[in-house]
Order: structure tokens, then sequence, then C-alpha cells
């Protein structure tokens, strides 16, 4: 069955950057459809990179990463583009909600990507807009939104082409702790409501709380965190 096969599957993963300074070696991690995961780790230990191997923006040295069943390695740059747009979903630190488009258009970019249909995108970023709080809010732009409005735009983008894999680097970052609180919530339900793996980078606790697993990263990979 489907769901007990792990959706991303990573194998002996190491990455050294200039200095030359290893982040990391000998990496393995698997998550399943419907699991949220924490990692966390010191400052500069290679979290966000990690996330950036997962995705396909950046090559590791050795090891493999395995989506779905496809290996990244085997993809050129067009197929790691198409797996990235239909297959995964992408919170960041910065936001990177457009100022020139509305909030409905943002959160349709994901499809419009890779639908010519723009009704049927507009129509779907409107009921994500829905789900994350901010109903009737399509028309409006970034400039009229707080931090945590926006933060939840980024969630409703990352989530509406319904990806297999959500990568989020600290989705609860520059939030205050009532608005971090509810946007962790509604960043767990999707995931696991989505039947989707959910990779989550953080340094707070109050975030990695509601995961199903919390790991640190570590010079020799991931370390599984028993403390909770
Ligand atoms: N392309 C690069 N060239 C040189 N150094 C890099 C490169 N990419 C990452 N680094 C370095 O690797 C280290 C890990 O960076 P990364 O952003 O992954 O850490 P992090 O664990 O996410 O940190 P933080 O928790 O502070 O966000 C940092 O010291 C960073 O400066």
């Amino acid at each position: 069955m489907s769901e007990t096969v792990p959706l991303l599957v990573v194998r002996g993963l190491g990455k050294s950057v200039p200095g030359p300074r290893r982040l990391f070696h000998g990496l393995d991690l698997e998550v399943r459809a419907g699991e949220l995961i924490a990692i966390v780790g010191e400052s500069g230990v290679g979290k966000s990179t990690l996330l950036n191997i997962l995705a396909g923006l950046d090559d590791a040295d050795e090891g493999s990463v395995g989506i779905d069943g496809t290996l990244l390695a085997t993809l050129d740059e067009t197929g790691r583009t198409r797996l990235r747009r239909e297959r995964i979903g992408f919170v960041f630190q910065a936001f990177h909600i457009l100022p020139y488009l509305t909030l409905r258009q943002n959160v349709a970019l994901p499809l419009a990507l890779v639908s010519p249909d723009h009704a049927v995108a507009e129509a779907r970023a409107e009921a994500m807009l829905d789900l994350v709080g901010l109903a009737g809010r399509g028309d409006g732009y970034a400039r009229d939104l707080s931090g945590g409005e926006l933060q939840r735009v980024a969630i409703a983008r990352a989530l509406v082409h319904r990806p297999a894999l959500i990568l989020a680097d600290e989705p609860t970052g520059n939030l205050d702790r009532d608005t971090a609180a509810r946007v962790l919530s509604l960043f767990a339900d999707a995931v696991r409501g989505n039947g989707a793996a959910g990779i989550m980078v953080t340094h707070s606790d109050a975030s990695a709380a509601i995961a199903d697993r919390v790991l640190t990263l570590t010079g020799d990979g991931l370390v599984e965190r028993r403390d909770r």
C-alpha cells in the first residue's frame, strides 16, 4: 500500500561548503505520507542547506534523495524543475509574496506554472485563502497584510497544488506566540490532511512539539530527539 512506502528516502547524504567545511555526512532519513518531521539543531549546522538539497535546489556531495520513487540524481535540470513545481511545496523564511500580484494570484502561482487554466487555478487559490483564514482577501496585496497574514498566504501558496513533499524553513519565524500557534496548527493540519510528507526546520520548541518526530541535525546526520 502506498502509505506504507516512505515518500522521501534519503541515504548517506553528505555536504561540504567552501572553506572547505563539512556540514554533515552519512545522513539517512525516511518520511512517510501524512508524517510531519521537525529538524532542529545549532545555528549554522546546515538545516537550510539540507532543505535546499531535498528540494533539488542545491547538490549533495554524496548520497541520494528519492521523492516518491524518483531519485533526484537521475533528473536533469528540467526534470528537477518539473518535480519541484508539481510535487514540492516550499515555505521560505522570507515569504516571497510578489508585491505586484494580488494575493489570489500569488497563491495561484504554483498552479499557473503547471496548468494553463487560470479560472481553475484562481478558484483553488481562493479556497486555500479560505482555509488559512483569509477569506475574501484575494484581491488584496502584500502591503496590506501583517507578518502573520503574509505567512499564511505563503502556506496557502505552498499547499495549493497539493504537493507530496512540503518543506518549511522556520514557518513561524518572526510571528508572535499566538499567531505562531495558529499558523502552526494550520500547517500541521494541511500536511496531514493532504497526506503529504512535511519537513519543518525550526528553532522553536513550540513548533517542534507539534511534529510526529523531532530530529537534531549534527555533523553525523540526524539524531532522533527523545526528551519529549
Ligand atoms: N554556498 C555556500 N558557500 C559557503 N558557505 C555556505 C554555503 N551554503 C551554506 N554555507 C554555510 O554553511 C553553514 C550552514 O548554513 P545553513 O544556512 O544551512 O545553516 P542553518 O543550520 O540553517 O542555520 P540557521 O539555523 O542559522 O538558519 C553556514 O555556516 C553557511 O554560511
